[in-house]
């Protein structure tokens, strides 16, 4: 199998991002999670852009062991010096050298012609000899390049030393077809080319950058450059994890592949997502949050039967594990059955059904289900306690300057309905004296707490009451991601024990629930 050389280049390129800054002691840390990752070449900076990058790219050359360090250099000596220096100390030093060569950085920016273009970057790579076995040139802005002029540069970087030409997409303006072209015809038409390595740089900002390195590959590319996560100028760069994978899970295809360790790309992930600042996206391919999770039923059913139904790589594989089957309101009672038996519950078909029709009312009114969600609705359930009344609905007037005002609707065991409006000191005071009215129960309401049992802002609210009439003391519990509405629920359901309670003290009511 071919290998493909990964050049990682997220202290160089990515550090590009806007509002990215790291220090040597981060720059380091994140070339050594690198090393560990196993990648081939790590561009750690631009010595000439500030004494602290020298620094930083010096320490990481002397931290390194097991993978190649470069620094980037305009074709200027000054900046080739800044290199040498940074690279002191370095096992396996390489200098990236760089000049554009497209008609619109040749007028607008550099200010060269052709023959000027061919004779400045001859001659930096030249004076980069003295100093350096390993030279990379780029034609910055090849893709904008004409392509027999792209020719002439690179058999100029192959007579005048260089071991690796880096052909970027520096703007993000090709796509595949185009980019695999560039490199098919290289091969074809320079003389020498077999002499070198021969290498893709893309960039994101039409989103083609991975399709455009993998087509760097289909044509013949030795190395690809990127950054982890995809960070870097602008949309970013080649995200390395993405080409990685594809190569290993497509390696039929593309018969090629990296040395990569794969089992570190999330935790390098992780890293440079904490050191950056840059938070990656919940559906970014390979390492985002939900890359290897599944909201919907039919997914979900499928998981559970065979993972390949809808995964074409396991998350074990970059060091993550497991995948994830998040209940939703897409979920269906498969997962749902699925997660009730991780969380140690057992339930026959009825109360399944039920308490999955609870679960769906939740889902809709809340984003993410959680387990103390699950919980505090199973736990809901298993009190089975004959609801006499249940609420229907329930109407609040409610302003600082007026007297607050419920209207309470239940249903009834027997089938009917049963309304009335009550006022009172507060919201909570009004729905229970509404409640008194509509159920025409007479009792003292002795303790009443309320907590948030899950997180955020949709959290579940868990209301607790505790009831007197006569002998009789009774809890109920209400939970809801309205506070007033569990409120209600769980006053009700105080009721409801209340009345089940005078009729029969004793009963058990937890059988038709296993807790494993
Ligand atoms: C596509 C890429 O990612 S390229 C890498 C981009 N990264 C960076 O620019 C980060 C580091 N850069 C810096 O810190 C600064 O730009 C420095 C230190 C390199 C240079 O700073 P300054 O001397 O103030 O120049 P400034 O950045 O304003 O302008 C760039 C100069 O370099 C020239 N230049 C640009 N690329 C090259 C090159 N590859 N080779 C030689 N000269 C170049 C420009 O034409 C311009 O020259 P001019 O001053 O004669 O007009
Ligand atoms: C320095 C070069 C390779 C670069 O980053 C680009 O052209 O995008
Ligand atoms: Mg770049």
């Amino acid at each position: 199998m071919r290998k493909i050389y990964i050049f990682d280049t997220t202290l160089r390129d990515g550090e590009q991002s806007p509002g990215v800054n790291l220090n040597m002691q981060e720059k380091v840390e994140i070339a050594l999670q690198l090393e560990k990752l196993g990648v081939d070449r790590i561009e750690a900076g631009f010595p000439a852009a500030s004494p602290g990058d020298l620094a930083g790219v010096n320490a990481v050359a002397r931290a390194v062991k097991n993978a190649s360090i470069i620094g980037l250099a305009r074709s200027r000596e000054q900046d080739i010096d800044a290199v040498h220096e940074a690279l002191k100390g370095a096992q396996d030093p390489c200098i990236h050298l760089f000049l554009a060569t497209s008609p619109i950085h040749r007028k607008h920016k550099l200010r060269m012609e052709k023959e000027q273009v061919l004779a400045t970057a001859e001659a930096a790579i030249r004076y980069a000899k003295k100093y350096f076995d390993k030279i990379e040139f780029s034609p910055e802005d090849a893709g904008r390049t004409e392509l027999d002029f792209l020719c002439e540069v690179t058999a100029m970087a192959i007579r005048a030393g260089a071991t690796v030409v880096n052909i970027p997409d520096t703007v993000g303006y090709l796509n595949p077809s185009e980019f695999g072209n560039i490199f098919k015809t290289l091969k074809e038409n320079v003389v020498g080319i077999e002499k070198i390595q021969l290498s893709a740089h893309c960039h994101d900002d039409l989103g083609m950058a991975t399709a455009n390195a993998l087509a760097a590959v289909l044509n013949g590319a030795d190395q690809i450059e990127g950054t982890i996560n995809g960070i870097g100028e602008r949309a970013g760069n080649t995200s390395l994890e993405e080409v990685v994978m594809a190569l290993e899970t497509r390696q039929d295809f593309f018969q090629a592949k990296s040395s990569l360790v794969l089992g570190e790309i999330a935790r390098t992930s992780r890293l440079v997502s904490k050191l950056t600042g840059m938070v990656v996206p919940g559906n970014k391919a390979i390492v985002g949050a939900n890359a290897f999770a599944h909201e919907s039923g039919i997914h979900q059913d499928g998981m559970l039967k065979e993972k390949t139904t809808y995964e074409i790589m396991s998350p074990e594989t970059i060091g993550l594990k497991d995948s994830k089957l998040v209940l939703g309101k897409h979920s269906g009672r498969h997962a749902f059955r699925e997660k009730l038996v991780d969380m140690g519950y057992d339930m026959n078909d009825e109360l399944l059904n039920a308490t999955f029709a609870k679960f769906k009312d939740l889902a809709d009114k809340k984003k993410n289900v959680t387990d103390e969600d699950i919980r505090a609705l199973i736990e809901e359930k298993l009190i089975e306690t004959p609801e006499v009344f249940v609420l229907d609905t329930m109407q609040l007037s409610y302003g600082n300057q007026s007297v607050p005002t419920a209207t309470i609707r239940v249903t009834t065991i027997e089938g009917g309905t049963a309304e009335e409006a009550a006022v009172g000191n507060g919201s909570v005071d009004a729905i229970y004296k509404a409640i008194d009215k509509v159920t025409q129960e007479d009792v003292e309401l002795e303790d009443y707490s309320i907590k948030s049992v899950t997180q955020g802002k949709d959290a579940l609210g868990e209301v607790h009451v505790v009831l007197r009439q006569g002998d009789y003391s009774v809890q109920g519990r209400g939970v809801s991601t309205d506070i007033l509405e569990a409120s209600a629920k769980a006053y009700i359901d105080a009721i409801n024990r209340l009345i089940e309670k005078r009729k029969s003290p004793a009963r058990n009511s937890r059988d038709n629930v296993t807790l494993i």
